[in-house]
């Protein structure tokens, strides 16, 4: 197989070290001898990969202004005048994560080709999750600016805690992965303490609580995005595994 386990590592180790500029393009690796070689492929081989976290027209004020202060913190002017990385990194999100943020492409054809991230497989804009996830690397937090669509109902004209357990699992699983590599979810406890409207815009940030060995323990709050109102506070249990087990089926 041309793919190496270990470069699908890299690639979710790599999920971390993205600035807003970075556009992923899908590489895959030849073997010449015992030599193994990056090659970049010509992107018209591959459609592009979508970044669903763009701003789109179902996006209302409260989501828009959110995205646009954290995004102006990913990139600051210094006195003289030059651009540099911000605090904040604004991470893609693609509906094919094996294929787009690892670059297997010809694995992901190989392992669950029909399959897609959960999260982004409702094709109406603003239907279900809109949502868009910042790091900051520096103070080991991550955000995400979350607006819940119609089909997300729960209890009438709120959130179903299902939907809300499932952006927590997506947030603080992303940012475990950057913190710690590939990981899987062993424990969520969520205490969910006020109801969530639909239609509204929270955020949801995720901090590092402790890593000890392969444990990596993140807390998360749901809030409202004047912070407050607390919608929810999670505590996780992410344990690293190795890519074997992520690829074996379990
Ligand atoms: C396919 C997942 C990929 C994850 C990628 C994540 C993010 C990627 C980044 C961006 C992608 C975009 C979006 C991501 C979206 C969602 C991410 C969601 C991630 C998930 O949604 S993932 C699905 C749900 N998840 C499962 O389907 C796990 C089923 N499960 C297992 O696969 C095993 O259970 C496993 C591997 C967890 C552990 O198994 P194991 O054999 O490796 O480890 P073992 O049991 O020996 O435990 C070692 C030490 O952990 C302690 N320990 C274990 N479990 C504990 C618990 N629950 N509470 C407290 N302590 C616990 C033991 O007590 C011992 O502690 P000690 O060493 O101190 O004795």
């Amino acid at each position: 197989m041309a793919w190496s386990v270990g470069r699908i590592c890299k690639g979710f180790l790599r999920l971390g070290l993205l600035s807003k500029q970075t556009q992923l393009i899908p590489v895959t690796s030849v073997s010449v001898g015992t030599v193994r070689t990056a090659v970049t492929l010509p992107s018209f081989l591959f459609p592009k990969p979508r970044d669903f976290s763009l701003p789109n027209s179902s996006w209302g004020l409260e989501m828009m202004r959110m995205y646009e202060h954290y995004n102006r913190q990913c990139e600051v002017e210094t006195e003289g005048g030059q651009k540099q990385e911000g605090p904040w990194q604004k991470l893609p999100s693609y509906n094919r994560l094996l294929k787009y943020a690892t670059g297997g492409v010809y694995l992901s054809e190989m392992i669950q080709s029909k399959a897609r991230l959960f999260t982004r497989n409702i094709r109406n804009p603003g239907a279900a999750f809109e949502y868009v996830l910042f790091v900051n690397s520096e103070e080991q937090k991550c955000v995400c600016v979350l607006q819940a669509g119609h089909l997300l109902e729960g209890p009438p004209g709120h959130v179903h805690g299902g939907a809300i357990a499932t952006m927590i699992d997506t947030v603080t699983g992303t940012h475990a992965t950057i913190l710690s590599g590939p990981v899987m979810t062993a424990n969520l406890n969520i205490n969910y303490r006020r109801p969530i409207p639909l239609g509204s815009t929270v955020l949801l940030e995720s901090s590092l609580e402790k890593k000890e060995g392969r444990k990596t323990f993140i807390t998360c709050r749901v809030t409202s995005t004047d912070g407050s109102k607390l919608h929810t506070e999670t505590s996780a249990l992410f344990l690293s595994i190795s890519a074997s087990h992520l690829l074996s089926g379990l």
